[in-house]
């Protein structure tokens, strides 16, 4: 069995969780709630920053050129299509800039962002490799089982067109195919470790439907710690 098929069976619940999720479902429906949208927009744009660095950090520690640009031309892909995605929905759902400047973090995007670069800056290229694959090959699996569905609402057709796309397709494949390849190449405990940031990652990704569709916060927020200074 190859690597990429090993992983995928050992995340199989946790992914179907994410298929599963409200948010998901919802979205496919055309039945979301716009202000979870809206929600997860603004995070989801904090994540991609971060996902396309830690693409970068990939490319930097590849150990051939090729690799190298075909990583920094996946860093472009995030920025040139998802992000840009995500502008059209910001200005569509009617954010403004003053909410762009305020904007925290949530704790799940934090703590996802967070291990990704905890596993570039650990480890070597396999555990960039396995720590990003499930944000590119979970949506590939969502926009495959969405893309039959015909929600009544724009932002949700947009959203799911894009990751049912072939051009979102090819970008998976190509990540697959490379883990592949390098799971040929390093060791028992590096697989080991590398099955792990996938794993995580794959949790992640389900905290992440269930952070946007409860408006996840920090437990004390900023005007709290403010207030108690003042006290
Ligand atoms: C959290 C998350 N995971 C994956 C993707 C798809 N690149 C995304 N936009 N956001």
């Amino acid at each position: 069995m190859l690597f990429s098929e090993q992983l995928r069976k050992a995340v199989d619940p946790i992914w179907e969780a994410s298929f599963h999720h409200p948010f998901v479902k919802e979205l496919g429906e055309g039945t979301l709630d716009l202000r979870c949208f809206r929600y997860y927009v603004l995070q989801d744009s904090y994540y991609l920053t971060h996902f396309a660095k830690v693409q970068a950090l990939g490319g930097a520690m590849a150990d051939d050129l090729q690799t190298t640009a075909s990583m920094a031309h996946h860093a472009q892909n995030t920025y040139e299509a998802e992000l840009r995605l995500h502008e059209t929905f910001m200005k569509e759902l009617g954010i403004t800039e003053e909410e762009k400047a305020s904007f925290v973090p949530a704790p799940t995007a934090y703590a996802y962002t967070s291990h990704m670069y905890r596993a570039a800056f650990a480890g070597h290229f396999g555990d960039v490799l396995a720590a990003i694959l499930p944000c590119y090959w979970l949506y590939y699996e969502i926009g495959e089982r969405l893309k039959h569905c015909k929600p009544n609402h724009p932002i949700y057709a947009k959203w799911i067109e894009a990751y049912g796309s072939d051009w979102f397709k090819q970008l998976v494949e190509q990540q697959i195919a490379r883990l592949n390849d390098i799971a040929e190449t390093v060791s028992a405990k590096d697989l080991e470790r590398m099955k792990q940031h996938f794993w995580i990652s794959s949790q992640y990704e389900y905290l992440f439907w269930d952070m946007a569709y409860k408006l996840e916060h920090w437990p004390i927020e900023e005007e709290d710690v403010y207030a108690k200074e003042r006290a």
